[in-house]
């Protein structure tokens, strides 16, 4: 079994998440940043990419004194359990996901190397699955069977691809915001290669958000919460 999976993220409305330069954009409004904040303060866990940890490097904390006390009162840890999909362990010891806010997760694969993982280990959790690349199913597994029920992904488009090509995705939010990125080599919300079919997604939701969009899609191709 897995965690019902949701990817959320902020798209200008030329389609782009970030610039050429993989540099953190601010994509989203206020408005759009404290609904992103409930997101992570509803989720058992939250997920990101190596690419968006050496880039952004985020906190994945939820930043509402509010909603965190919420959470303490329902029993739960005041943060959500960060995931980091890092294959080679290339998480730098500096990061803020590595800091004592919250439980941290990070998966690597067999590749990587054995005293940077013992590091990480001084610091965070770390799961093995995979000899190349992180067995994305494997860490849902994991993820279930510690009893993550909800799982928000905050990208990248790497990671994106990947949980889509496997149908491990339930639904996408996107936050589409009124600004022009531009960039040829700009990340876009899904990478890799593109689908010989491309994959069908159902319209949930859409809300006028700031200024912007936020629409809610049901993927298709999720197969009933089975790994
Ligand atoms: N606007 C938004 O909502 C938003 C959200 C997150 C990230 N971003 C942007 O996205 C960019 C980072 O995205 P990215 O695509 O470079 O990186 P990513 O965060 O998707 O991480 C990808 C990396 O994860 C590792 N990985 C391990 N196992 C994998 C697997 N099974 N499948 C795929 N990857 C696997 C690989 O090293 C891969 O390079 C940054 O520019 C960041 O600012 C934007
Ligand atoms: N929802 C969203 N809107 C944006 O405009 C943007 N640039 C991101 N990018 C996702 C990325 O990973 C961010 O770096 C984290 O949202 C930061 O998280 P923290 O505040 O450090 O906890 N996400």
């Amino acid at each position: 079994m897995r965690p019902f999976v949701f990817i959320n993220a902020a798209m200008s409305l030329d389609g782009k998440i970030s610039n050429d330069r993989r540099e953190q954009v601010r994509i989203s409004s206020p408005e759009d940043f404290r609904v992103v904040d409930r997101l992570r303060a509803e989720s058992d866990a939250v997920m990101v990419g190596i690419g968006t940890v050496l880039s952004d490097d985020p906190k994945l904390t939820v930043k509402s004194e509010e909603l965190r006390r919420e959470r303490v009162e329902r029993g739960l840890p005041e943060n959500p359990i960060r995931v980091v999909v890092d294959s080679r362990a290339r998480t730098p010891l500096n990061s803020q996901v590595l800091n004592q806010a919250a439980r941290t997760i990070v998966a690597v694969a067999e590749v990587a190397d054995e005293e940077k993982v013992e590091l990480l280990r001084r610091r965070a959790e770390v799961f093995v699955a995979g000899k190349e690349r992180v067995d994305l199913r494997a860490l849902l597994e994991h993820l279930y069977s510690i009893g993550v029920r909800r799982l928000m992904v905050e990208g990248g488009s790497e990671i994106n691809y990947s949980l889509i090509r496997e149908g491990l995705v339930d639904e996408i939010r996107v936050f589409y915001s009124g600004m022009v990125i531009a960039g040829r080599r700009a990340p876009t919300l899904v990478s890799g290669e593109s689908f010989d079919t491309p994959v069908e997604a159902r319209l949930k939701s859409v809300e006028p958000l700031g200024n912007g969009v936020a629409v809610v899609w049901e993927m298709r191709t999720a197969n009933l919460r089975k790994v």
